[in-house]
């Protein structure tokens, strides 16, 4: 659905460009949610902005569908534009209208439907978004939720084939943030719709998204599913990103496991096989013994997935045959120390 080809953005300050993103390569496919990560100044909003030409690059293309957006004409331009939904973080609405006039006004500036046909279309996006009852209200009488469901009302006023999200939860507690994240998952699933999301959370993309960009210095440092980025986290940044959401501390806690003996090996488990009943069958079958030094099961996008570390101990012998039961029952092991 949308090509990012070699695509760069520098900055002209005090007269020097200042490179903001770099060679970027992405494929966002249609109906997923992508999510891009990046810590403060890497180059997410930048990013983002370019896809739907707020920005213009420096160099390369963006694709909507087989359309160069680099190329329209400001008219063209402003049609496609109407195929693509942004939402912000600071909700950015309009304080002076209404939740129902907020909602009506890209409606209106389209110029597709008359006034009745615009009700019908607020009121059944209201009912959407679960604000039906808050038609008649300013959004200074809203929540920071509930302004948010008029943005994200808003975005899909005009039947958006994508919505682009810019921070949308990171000024919202992580209750409503939840909740946010709740009505995109529903919306991507009901309408169909692509939705490319940028974050510096990364529970926000482990809740929603099925492909993840990690980007640091205006560079793609990582990507693919996330299951896999987020258990096979490859890049120095990436580690960081999983291990911070996991209050651990790579480095303190190798130190932590000096004193144990044995071999140490990090099992990663996914779907099915996270509840399986392994570990003290392979014990009995190969005669050796296992401790457990850090573990934890979560959901990624609904789908369970586990790992745990443990240090064996018995012969080598033994110890090899369950690593090669763990590699037939599809189970991803990583041998952090030989013994
Ligand atoms: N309009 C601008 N003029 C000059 N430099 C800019 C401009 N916008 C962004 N930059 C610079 O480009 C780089 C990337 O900024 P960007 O806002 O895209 O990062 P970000 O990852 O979204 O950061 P944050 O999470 O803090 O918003 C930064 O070094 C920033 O200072």
């Amino acid at each position: 659905m949308i090509q990012l080809k070699n695509l760069s953005k520098s900055y002209r300050v005090d007269g020097k460009d200042i490179p903001a993103l770099k060679r970027i390569d992405l494929n966002i496919e249609a109906g997923e949610i992508f999510g891009v990560i990046g810590h403060s100044g890497a180059g997410k909003s930048t990013l983002i902005r370019l896809i739907n030409l707020l920005e213009r690059p420096s160099g390369g293309t963006v694709l909507l569908g087989d359309i160069d957006l680099t190329t329209l004409s400001t008219a063209e331009l402003r049609l496609e534009r109407q195929k693509i939904g942004m939402i912000f973080q600071h909700f950015n609405l309009l304080s002076a209208k209404t939740v129902a006039n907020n909602i009506a006004f890209p409606l209106q500036v389209a110029g597709r439907l008359n006034k009745t046909e615009i009700q019908q279309r607020v009121a059944q996006l209201l009912e959407l978004v679960g604000l039906s009852e808050h038609a008649d209200k300013y959004p200074a009488q809203l929540s920071g939720g509930q302004k948010q469901r008029v943005g994200i009302a808003r975005a899909l006023a005009n039947n958006p084939k994508l919505l682009l999200c810019d921070e949308a939860t990171s000024a919202l507690d992580p209750q409503t943030t939840q909740s946010v994240l709740q009505l995109l998952l529903e919306i991507n699933q009901k309408l169909k719709l692509t939705i490319v999301l940028i974050t510096h959370e990364m529970d926000v993309i482990r809740t929603v998204c099925d492909r993840v960009a990690v980007i640091d210095g205006g560079e793609t440092v990582e990507m693919g599913p996330v299951t896999q980025v987020f258990l096979h986290p490859k890049h120095p940044t990436t580690r960081r990103f999983v291990f911070e959401s996991e209050h651990v501390d790579e480095n303190k806690q190798f130190e932590d496991f000096a004193h144990v003996p044995g071999k140490i090996v990090r099992l990663t488990f996914i779907g099915e096989s996270t509840y399986k009943s392994l570990l003290g069958d392979m014990a009995r079958d190969f005669g050796i013994d296992f401790s457990i030094l850090a573990g934890r099961i979560e959901r990624i996008k609904g789908t369970a997935c586990g790992q745990l570390t443990l240090a064996f101990t018995g012969a080598d012998s033994g110890i090899a045959a369950a690593l090669a039961r763990f590699t037939a029952e599809g189970i991803d092991f990583e041998e952090l120390r030989a013994c």
